[in-house]
């Protein structure tokens, strides 16, 4: 399934390259999932999944699980990669990030410096506190559609998007 605006896409895919290397992870277990309040870095006072910039030498999975320990003191189990997301920003350098989803962890969701923990129902994300692309994505991923995005931003809107589900990764 293919969603676009129907503007031409400012962005030449071809020949862009991401300013950073960074991934999300999504913890579902049973009808809930388990976000963050971010409290710094890029997103600072969005709701969002855990995760981070890809560390040189580091993988997109070790990075995932990494970053979701630091950020919420939890060990990811049963991760599968789900998807990537290519974000052309406008006041930021631009993203290529690497999704992946979780059926269960190791240890206690516990607030950090960087994130505060808050599990919600799967049926009422709260995508008016999020970033706007993952309102295209994120209610499917957590269905089990795996999915590449591509997005246009202007600051905080969404220029331009591209969503296609079913890609095997
Ligand atoms: C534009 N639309 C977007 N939609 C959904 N998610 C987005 C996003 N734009 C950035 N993100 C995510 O935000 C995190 C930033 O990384 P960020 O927390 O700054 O990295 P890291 O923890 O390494 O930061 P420090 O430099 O240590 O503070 C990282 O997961 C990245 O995928």
């Amino acid at each position: 399934m293919v969603a676009m605006s129907e503007a031409t896409c400012p962005v030449n895919w071809e020949t862009w390259e991401p300013g950073m290397r960074a991934t999300l992870m999504f913890i579902r277990v049973g009808d809930e999932v388990l976000l963050i309040e971010k409290q710094r870095g890029i997103g600072a006072g969005k709701v969002n999944g855990p995760g981070g910039k890809i560390d040189p030498g580091e993988t997109p999975l070790e990075c995932a699980i990494r970053e979701t320990q630091e950020e919420l003191c939890v060990t990811a189990t049963g991760v599968r990669k789900m998807g990537e997301l290519f974000f052309a920003m406008s006041d930021m350098p631009d993203i290529h990030c690497h999704v992946y989803m979780a059926d269960g962890y190791e240890g206690t969701p516990t607030a950090t410096p960087e994130a505060i923990p808050l599990w919600t129902k799967v049926s009422d994300l709260p995508f008016e506190r999020m970033w706007d692309d993952d309102r295209y994505w994120l209610g499917e991923m957590l269905d089990g559609e795996t999915f590449c995005g591509k997005f246009v931003f202007d600051e905080e809107t969404i220029l331009w998007r591209e969503v296609n589900f079913g890609v095997t990764w």
